[in-house]
């Protein structure tokens, strides 16, 4: 089962996606909703007026309905009262304390029956003496305690009484009664008895109906319940005035109408109306359902008036918008036009001033922009010509240090285009010499933004190493770095001729050994060592025997070759950290670095034996060399190269002296 909120989540998303996407459908659900709103508050302003037209309507007709129950109320019981009293007229002609008098007054006036549910003549001292119909008990009871009767007798007058049990028909009623007066004597009284629970005279009260659940009710002023549509209620006490102040108003005097509730807690409205003669309240409600009903009939029907109007407008509505909108369509096809290049304008006639004026705003904007446009493509070309123009090779990199342009001069000068470097790594023709360093280098001013300056080897596409100076800055648009641009130097030939220079200024040219200036520069280094760490070094010094001969006999290149050969073989026989020299001449001088003094004496006369053993031809003719060597080593005393110099020189010396074709070993001389 799928998930309810996923479900929901869903239909919402669908809903912004396809529904609340357009303009046309937000419009129809605004409009809709709005119309909704609309018809929702005419209602409630519709629902309250005729709420209170309805209730001061119904006050009124409720007023009116209690006024006309009391007042036949009263003219019931005034028509009863004038026949009690002509009756009483009669009764007191007659000797009606007669035995058979009152009787037979009572069967000749029997139409008085129907006004009345009993009638009685009551004697002056409180006993009944006829009644009728004759109901065993009542005659000859007495009633002198009876409150009707002690009321009727003091005031003398025609009188309601309070409800009461009949003692012998034990019944609740209610006794209308008329003195029996001669020349203001009190003879006596007729009474007309109403019975309260099925008597004719309240029967008729209890049937009325307002409505269709509206009804009337009498209570006494001393608060019985006389009449109610519910009969349980009668003969019982009327409900206290804390929950029904409206009737305890009216008991005591108030007429009107006042919002209440029913005994079953229902709102009703309530109208009340005095029955004076019988001291009698007259009661008429209306329950609020009822007293509503036309307004909420009114008001269901206004709810359907307004969806069917709704549903009914939707799709007018729809329609309707979709016409309204067709321009600002045709606007948003015209415009994806000129984006996609098709037009280069819009033209959109419409009568929406609104929607024109945004269609020549867009035509406005649209040729500033294919000014700025163009104006930007002049400088691209312009740019583009200075740099493609220029000699010097340039390249530009993003902020992540990819290149994204490389001039012709660049390509020209590395053989590579912009490809290669998207598709490997800018270092990947770096020699490896340089790698880490540049890499290095490179990754600060990535981070640091501050310029880059190196010369570095660099293998083009033919093969070819180059020394490139290579400079980069970034570049900045006020505050926010944009990239880097670059420009590339090919220094080869420079490199070259300094290396050629370097390498001159300490070589002799004839033999390519180090000449003087290069040897004592690296004995300079040698007497350091030794110095500082204690390393042992030697030194060798010899100058060719009988060299002159070779140039006085075969020539100035005869002696050249012969130099040559002893420089190779002197090359040959030493270690490559060992330094050969010539010093000038047939002078010729060796450093030993870290070489004991034994080694050194050792390969001095592997020298001796090697040259002695080199020989150039001229003429048929043969010449060989020899040298007369001088050796040393640093000793504790030596503070320079000079002393060293001279000390090696002088053993040399000594050994041409001593006839030539040795090695004389200096330490061991001043050893
Ligand atoms: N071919 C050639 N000869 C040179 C060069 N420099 C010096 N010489 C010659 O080398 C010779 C050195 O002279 P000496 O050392 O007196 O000649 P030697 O015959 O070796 O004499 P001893 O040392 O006494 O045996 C001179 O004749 C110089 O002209 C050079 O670059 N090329």
């Amino acid at each position: 089962m799928i998930d309810s909120r996923l479900m929901i989540r869903l239909i919402s998303k669908t809903l912004r996606r396809r529904v609340l996407n357009s303009l046309h459908s937000r419009l129809v659900i605004g409009t809709s909703v709005g119309w909704l709103l609309l018809i929702m508050a005419i209602i409630l302003v519709a629902v309250r007026s005729g709420d209170q037209l309805a209730g001061q309507t119904n006050r009124a007709h409720l007023e009116y309905e209690a006024e006309l129950i009391a007042r036949h109320i009263e003219e019931a019981v005034e028509v009863r009262t004038d026949a009690l009293q002509r009756l009483a007229e009669r009764v007191s002609q007659a000797p009606y304390q007669a035995p058979g008098v009152a009787e037979t007054l009572l069967q000749e006036n029997d139409g008085l029956m129907a006004f009345f549910d009993a009638l009685v003549v009551i004697s002056a001292d409180g006993e009944v003496l006829a009644d009728r119909p004759a109901l065993p008990g009542r005659r000859g009871l007495d009633v002198t305690e009876r409150e009707y009767f002690r009321h009727i007798q003091h005031v003398r007058r025609p009188y309601v009484s309070e409800p009461f049990t009949g003692a012998a028909s034990d019944l609740p009623l209610v006794m209308i009664g008329v003195p029996i007066l001669d020349e203001g004597r009190f003879l006596g009284m007729v009474g007309g008895v109403v019975s309260v629970e099925d008597g004719s005279f309240f029967a008729g009260l209890r049937r009325i109906r307002i409505g269709h659940s509206g009804f009337a009710a009498l209570a006494t002023a001393s608060g019985l319940v006389l009449s109610h549509p519910n009969q349980e209620l009668i003969m019982q006490p009327v409900p206290s005035a804390a929950t029904h102040p409206e009737l305890d108003l009216a008991l005591s005097g108030w007429q009107g109408a006042a919002e209440g509730r029913l005994l079953d807690g229902t709102r009703a409205l309530h109208a009340y109306r005095q029955v004076w003669s019988a001291n009698w309240v007259v009661g008429v409600y209306l329950p609020r359902t009822q007293m509503m009903g036309p307004v909420e009939a009114f008001l269901r029907q206004q709810q359907w008036v307004g969806v069917i109007t709704v549903l009914l407008m939707l799709p007018l509505l729809w329609l309707g918008l979709k016409l309204l909108l067709r321009p600002l369509h045709r606007l948003e096809r015209q415009i994806a036009r000129v984006a996609q290049g098709t037009a280069r304008r819009v033209d959109l006639r419409t009568g929406m001033r609104e929607l024109q004026q945004v269609a020549d705003t867009f035509n406005s904007l649209e040729r500033q922009r294919e000014q700025a446009k163009s104006m930007l493509q002049d400088r691209q070309a312009f740019l583009d010509a200075v740099l493609d123009s220029s000699p010097t090779g340039l390249f530009i990199c993003n902020l992540g240090g990819q290149i994204v342009y490389m001039n012709p001069a660049l390509k020209a000068l590395t053989g590579h285009d912009l490809t290669v470097y998207r598709d490997g790594d800018i270092f990947d023709y770096l020699h490896v010499d340089e790698l880490n360093d540049v890499q290095d280098l490179w990754r600060h001013t990535l981070e640091s933004g501050r310029p880059f300056s190196r010369q570095m080897r660099y293998h083009a596409a033919n093969g070819q190493t180059l020394w490139l100076e290579v400079k980069v800055s970034r570049v900045d648009d006020g505050e926010a770095p944009l990239g880097y641009v670059g420009t590339v130097k090919d220094i080869t030939d420079s490199r070259q001729r300094e290396a050629l220079q370097r390498w001159e200024a300490e070589h002799d040219p004839l033999t390519g050994l180090l000449n003087r200036r290069g040897f004592e520069r690296r004995l300079e280094d040698a007497l350091a060592d030794w110095k500082k760490a204690g390393t042992p070094s030697a030194l060798l010094m010899f100058d060719l025997d009988h060299f002159k001969p070779i140039n006085d006999q075969g020539g100035h290149a005869l002696g050249d070759e012969m130099l040559r050969r002893i420089a190779q073989v002197l090359a040959w026989e030493v270690r490559n950290s060992d330094h050969v020299a010539r010093q000038g001449g047939d002078e010729f001088a060796v450093l030993l670095p870290s070489c004991s003094l034994k080694q050194a004496q050792r390969l001095a006369e592997q020298l001796r034996q090697a040259i002695s053993e080199i020989y150039v031809e001229h003429e048929d003719s043969t010449y060989h060399v020899t040298m007369s060597m001088g050796l040393t080593a640093f000793i504790e005393s030596d503070e320079d190269i000079e002393t060293v110099l001279a000390r090696a020189d002088e053993a040399s010396y000594r050994a041409k002296a001593a006839g030539r074709n040795r090695i004389v070993d200096a330490v061991e001389r001043s050893g």
